[in-house]
């Protein structure tokens, strides 16, 4: 099979899949789209992608609602919150048949592995995306800055796909890598992740307003320096000038809210399941703690708990 015969199917018509899904369609791909709340909206009026790499709008759109019937797809691509994950699987089991690749896109740890688990005869890749996109309106995405997906294989199975995936987002327009350890990948995202994700909730700032304070920086720096250490006890140590480049890269960033500050804003549920305690438990699987990020896990749940039940 060449990657011109891939089909997608997108679970989650958001800012991160409404704008692969909308590029895969550019590169000539047929792509499904699972919508939620603004299905309807979706086959009625299309979708709308607002891009530097040039503004789509698609109609008519291939969408359906998670409860309805699809035609199979070569890959499923998770595109959800991960705040969603307790239903994932039961969501993903009519997708799903023997073969059917496994493409997560979410932001966290231990995605892939519990995925793996749950569909042992797929093949589940991480795409880790380096991407600054925003949902604006029902079937409305706003592509900042970005796109970058790294493909990280969860074993030998994924891996073979791995080529075919990046040639196929490559000719959508997409900047592709590929990561052989899919554990190096998903802590080198954590170092960013970790602490702008929180500190932009907890300091109501964005990156820049983060990168600008020498206080907030020294936070952000203390934070990426204990997912050092939690990368190294589970067997993935960060390269040599890693985080040093990761703060310099922020720092030309575009001005950016990240996804977790949106979240709040707008009082949905923060994803701090994924994002932060499980490589908490993993760490402390090894013997290992990371006060500051402890700390900042205890502050978002507050935070968040406090922000959904309306109090002050
Ligand atoms: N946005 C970005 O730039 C980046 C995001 N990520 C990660 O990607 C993941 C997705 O984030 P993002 O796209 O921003 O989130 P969004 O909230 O924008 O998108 C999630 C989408 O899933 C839909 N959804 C929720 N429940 C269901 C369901 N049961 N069936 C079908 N669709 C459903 C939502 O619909 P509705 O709104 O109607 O509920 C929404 O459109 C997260 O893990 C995030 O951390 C990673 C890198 C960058
Ligand atoms: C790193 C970044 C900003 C873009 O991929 C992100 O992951 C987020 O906003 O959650």
């Amino acid at each position: 099979m060449t990657s011109q015969t891939l089909s997608f199917t997108i679970l989650g018509t958001g800012a991160l899949g409404g704008f692969y899904g909308s590029r895969l369609l550019v590169g000539g791909f047929p792509v499904r789209f699972i919508a939620h709340s603004d299905v309807d909206y979706i086959r009625a009026h299309g979708l709308r992608v607002d891009s530097p790499l040039g503004d789509q709008h698609h109609f008519p759109v291939d969408v359906y609602r998670a409860s309805d019937a699809l035609p199979q797809s070569d890959l499923v691509c998770v595109a959800l919150k991960t705040t969603q994950n307790h239903r994932l699987v039961d969501l993903l089991r009519p997708l799903v048949r023997p073969g059917t690749v496994i493409l997560n896109f979410q932001n966290g740890l231990s995605m892939e592995e519990e995925l793996a688990e749950a569909f042992p005869e797929s093949p589940v890749i991480a795409g880790l995306c380096f991407l600054c996109s925003n949902k604006v309106g029902p079937g409305h995405i706003a592509h900042l800055d970005y796109g970058l997906v790294s493909f990280a294989p969860q074993d030998a199975r994924g891996q073979a796909w791995v080529p075919r995936l990046m040639e196929a987002f490559a000719s959508s327009g997409i900047k592709v890598e590929s990561f052989p350890s899919l554990l190096k990948a998903r802590w080198r995202k954590l170092a960013w992740n970790i602490p702008f994700n929180g500190l932009s909730v907890l300091l109501d700032a964005n990156t820049d307003s983060i990168m600008a304070d020498p206080d907030a920086r020294a936070l952000a720096e203390q934070l990426m320096a204990e997912v050092a250490t939690g990368a190294a006890a589970c067997g993935a140590p960060f390269d040599t000038g890693f985080t040093g480049k990761l703060l310099e890269v922020t720092e030309a960033m575009t001005p950016y809210a990240p996804s977790m500050r949106l979240d709040y804003l707008a009082k949905r549920e923060l994803e701090i399941a994924f994002m932060y305690e499980r490589p908490l438990r993993e760490v402390a699987k090894r013997g290992v703690r990371l006060p500051a990020v402890e700390a900042i896990a205890h502050q978002l749940r507050f935070l968040d708990r406090r922000n959904r039940a309306g109090g002050t």
